[in-house]
C-alpha cells in the first residue's frame, strides 16, 4: 500500500485548452478510504487516470510512497481499478478470472489457488469459482472484476470507478460493507469515485468534493456537513441541502433583512454577495417569536424525520424535524437557528469568523 501524493497536479486535454483538473496539491494516506464526490464532468475518472497512469497529466508528478510515478505505465504502478462496467474474461471461469493477474506475474500454483480461494470466500464467490464468468449477473461480474483487484497483495491502491453504479440497492448496500471490511482488515488505500454523497459518506473517511475541474474541499463527513468551505459544498452534503438566504452588512452586523437572523461582521469586509446559510437539522420550530417567520408549503420525509417546506420572501426555507412535527401546510410558523450554526458566504465562499 502507498501514500499518495499529487503534487502541483493539473491536466488540460490539449495545449490550450480549458483544465479539465485546476492546479490542485493532495496527499492521499496510506491505508485510508476516500471518496472523490462531485457532478457529471468535474473531472473525477480525470484524476483516478492520472492515478492509475492511464492519463498523464499535463502539469505536476504523482508520487506513490515518495516516488515519482508520473511517467510510469499503469502495469508498474500496481494500480488496481475497477469500472462502472464490469471487465471480465469470458472466455475464463469465476476462479480463472480471480487469479489471472496472479499468473500474468508467474506466481506459482499453489499460491494462485490459496488466494484465489480467499478472496472468493470473502467476496462470497467461493461457491461458483468453476461457473463460466460470462454466465453471470451484472451485479456478480462486478464482484469478479472488484476480486480480480484484491487478489494482488502488492497493490499500491484500488480506484473505483462509480462501481456500483450496475448493482441492485440491496447488492449495493452489501458490497459498500464488503469494501469497508476489506479496508479495515488490509488497510488498503482505496479511493471511490462517485457523484452519489450517500455512497460517498457511508464509504469514505475523507470526501474530496469537485465541482468544474477544481477541488473545492477535501473533509470528513462531519466536517463537510459542519464547516462547508463553499456554498456548493452546502448545497451538494446534506438531505435536504442547506439553507442559503441573501444577507446584507448593516454597520457592524451581516444581517438577512426582515428576519432576526445575524451575525456580527469581521472588520474590513470586502464587497461581494453575501448569503447567510444555515442546515435543515439545526432549525427548530418556535412556539415565541423566532428568527423567521413563514408559511408551510410543503412536508415530506427523509427517514423517519419530517421535512417542512417554508416559503418566506420568495424563498423556501427546510427545517428538519425529528419524527412527526404538529405544524400543517397552509399554517404560519415561526422557526430559530442558534447564531452559532449561521455560516457566512461572500461570493459562494465561506467566510471564517472569530
Ligand atoms: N478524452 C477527453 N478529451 C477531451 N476532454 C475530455 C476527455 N475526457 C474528459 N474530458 C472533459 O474533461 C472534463 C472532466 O471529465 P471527467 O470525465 O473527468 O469528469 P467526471 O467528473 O468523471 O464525469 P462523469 O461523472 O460524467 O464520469 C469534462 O469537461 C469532459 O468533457
Amino acid at each position: 500500500m502507498a501514500e499518495i501524493v499529487l503534487e502541483r497536479l493539473a491536466h488540460a486535454y490539449a495545449p490550450g485548452a480549458p483544465y479539465a483538473l485546476k492546479p490542485l496539491q493532495l496527499t492521499w494516506r496510506n491505508g485510508g478510504t476516500y471518496a472523490l464526490l462531485g457532478p457529471s464532468g468535474c473531472g473525477k475518472s480525470t484524476m483516478l487516470n492520472i492515478i492509475s497512469g492511464l492519463l498523464r497529466p499535463s502539469e505536476g508528478r504523482v508520487l506513490f510512497d515518495g516516488r515519482d510515478v508520473t511517467a510510469l505505465d499503469t502495469g508498474v504502478r500496481n494500480i488496481a481499478q475497477v469500472f462502472q462496467v464490469p471487465v471480465i474474461y469470458k472466455s475464463m471461469t469465476v476462479g480463472e478470472n480471480l487469479g489471472f493477474p496472479l499468473v500474468c506475474r508467474g506466481a506459482p500454483a499453489a499460491k494462485i489457488k490459496a488466494r484465489v480461494e480467499a478472496v472468493a470466500e470473502r467476496l462470497g464467490l467461493a461457491p461458483i469459482l468453476s461457473k463460466p464468468a460470462n454466465a453471470l449477473t451484472a451485479d456478480l461480474k462486478q464482484l469478479v472484476s472488484l476480486g480480480r483487484g484484491l487478489v494482488r497483495e502488492d497493490v499500491a491502491a484500488i480506484l473505483l470507478d462509480e462501481p456500483l453504479t450496475v448493482i441492485d440497492p440491496q447488492l449495493k448496500f452489501d458490497l459498500r460493507r464488503i469494501l469497508k471490511e476489506i479496508n479495515e482488515e488490509f488497510r488498503l488505500t482505496m479511493v471511490l469515485v462517485t457523484h452519489d454523497q450517500t455512497e460517498a459518506l457511508t464509504f469514505a473517511e475523507e470526501i474530496v468534493v469537485m465541482n468544474h475541474g477544481e477541488v473545492v474541499q477535501m473533509g470528513s463527513p462531519t466536517e463537510l456537513f459542519e464547516r462547508p468551505e463553499t456554498e456548493h459544498v452546502g448545497w451538494f452534503i446534506g438531505s435536504p441541502a442547506m439553507n442559503f438566504l441573501p444577507a446584507l452588512l448593516e454597520k457592524d452586523r451581516i444581517i438577512v433583512p426582515g428576519t432576526d437572523l445575524s451575525v456580527a461582521a469581521p472588520a474590513a469586509l470586502p464587497q461581494g454577495n453575501l448569503k447567510i446559510g444555515f442546515r435543515p437539522e439545526h432549525a427548530t420550530l418556535s412556539p415565541m417569536a423566532g428568527d423567521l417567520e413563514g408559511k408551510v408549503t410543503r412536508i415530506w420525509f427523509e427517514g423517519a424525520d419530517e421535512v417542512l417546506g417554508i416559503d418566506w420572501n420568495a424563498h423556501r426555507v427546510k427545517v428538519r424535524v425529528s419524527g412527526t412535527s404538529p405544524a400543517r401546510i397552509g399554517e404560519a410558523v415561526s422557526i430559530a437557528v442558534p447564531t452559532n450554526r449561521l455560516c457566512v458566504f461572500l461570493d459562494g465562499r465561506r467566510l471564517h469568523l472569530g
